[in-house]
């Protein structure tokens, strides 16, 4: 997708200097896009700060985004990566601050702001010597802010804490990172779970395999919540998935989904101890108005990194900081 608006411009080389390549930028009042100069791209909508595409150097699509999603502001979209937070899944039924609130929160249904874009390079000594910067070194950062002043008056009242979001996205050559800094700019502590729903791009469910999740304990929400233990060094998809691994302490936090045999994406969490696997297939897939084509479900695969096993509580000033890592082999 293009981005619309104000003509793409790009970063300025500094002066003085031999010229630098140049990272493709342009944002307006919906929408920030950034292309390096190897070709990658990400695209992020204000709405959620949803990343509703990243692209390779050869223009391939590594996220899904569903045909019928609403990039208009009207609903979560459906794919890419809407962002989870204050709480994951269906809220506690009562008596919970978050109770109130629709399921996933409002994190991914506010408008965000855009905070401004870095670019840096991941090894200054690889130039040439003109000091010219390798252009396969560059990556760029571009960051928005979420807090409770830039609520609606509706929804501050259903979960009516002081907080500050701030979400990093960074682009470079071969991966992707997404990394939530969660502060509580409240006098009181609060309660949260933070996701990063992220839907990846597969060519064919049935010859795609997860491994990294091996002994780790998940809660199956398709089995009445049952808790299981995963055995086998890898899981395929053949029916509807939607399991909560909890991975706890020591397990691997590098999750690699392969396809036919070869590594598609390795995902790394960063401080997310938890990671949702979820796949709608048939039934759900027909039974959501917003995903088209209906036969969708075979090309994603949501791998979800999150702090959803537990609540996270965040006194007064302090932060909670997260991360994923989406690596594509070059
Ligand atoms: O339809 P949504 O609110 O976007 O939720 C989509 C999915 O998100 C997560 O993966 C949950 O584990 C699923 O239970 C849920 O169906």
């Amino acid at each position: 997708m293009v981005g619309r608006g104000n003509k793409p411009s790009a970063l300025a080389a500094t002066p003085g200097l031999a010229p630098q390549p140049t990272v493709t930028f342009s944002s307006d009042n919906s929408r920030v896009t950034a292309e390096l100069p190897t070709g990658e791209s990400v695209e992020i909508l204000l709405y959620g700060a949803t990343v509703i595409s990243w692209k390779d150097s050869k223009g391939d699509e590594k996220l899904w985004v569903s045909s019928a999603a609403k990039l208009d502001g009207t609903k979560a979209v459906r794919g890419g990566i809407p962002l989870v937070f204050p709480v994951f899944g269906p809220p506690p039924a009562s008596g919970h601050p978050t109770s109130s609130l629709p399921q996933h929160g409002f994190a991914r249904t506010s408008v965000w702001e855009f905070l401004g874009k870095s670019t840096s390079e991941s090894n200054p000594t690889s130039g040439d010597a003109s000091g010219s910067a390798n252009a396969a070194d560059l990556s760029v950062k571009l960051d928005f802010g979420l807090s409770a002043a830039s609520l609606t008056a509706e929804v501050r009242e259903l979960w009516p804490y002081k907080f500050n979001l701030i979400y990093s996205v960074t682009l470079n050559r071969e991966n992707l990172t997404t990394s939530l800094v969660v502060t509580n700019d409240d006098d009181k502590p609060f309660e949260s779970q933070v996701l990063l729903h992220t839907y990846l791009r597969v060519n064919d469910i049935s010859s795609v395999s997860i491994s990294g999740l091996a002994s780790s304990t998940y809660i199956d929400k398709v089995a009445n919540a049952s808790v299981g233990t995963q055995t086998a060094d890898t899981l395929s998809i053949a029916s509807e998935t939607d399991r909560v691994y909890t991975t706890p302490n020591g397990a691997s936090d590098v999750v690699t989904v392969s396809e036919g045999g070869k590594t598609r994406y390795t995902v790394a969490r960063d401080n997310l101890l938890n990671v949702v696997v979820w796949n709608p297939w048939t039934e759900k897939a027909a039974g959501m108005g917003d995903f088209e084509p209906k036969e969708g479900y075979k090309n994603m695969l949501c791998i979800e990194p999150g702090s959803v096993g537990t609540w996270q509580t965040l006194e007064p000033g302090d932060a909670f900081e997260g991360a994923q890592t989406i690596t594509i082999p070059l």
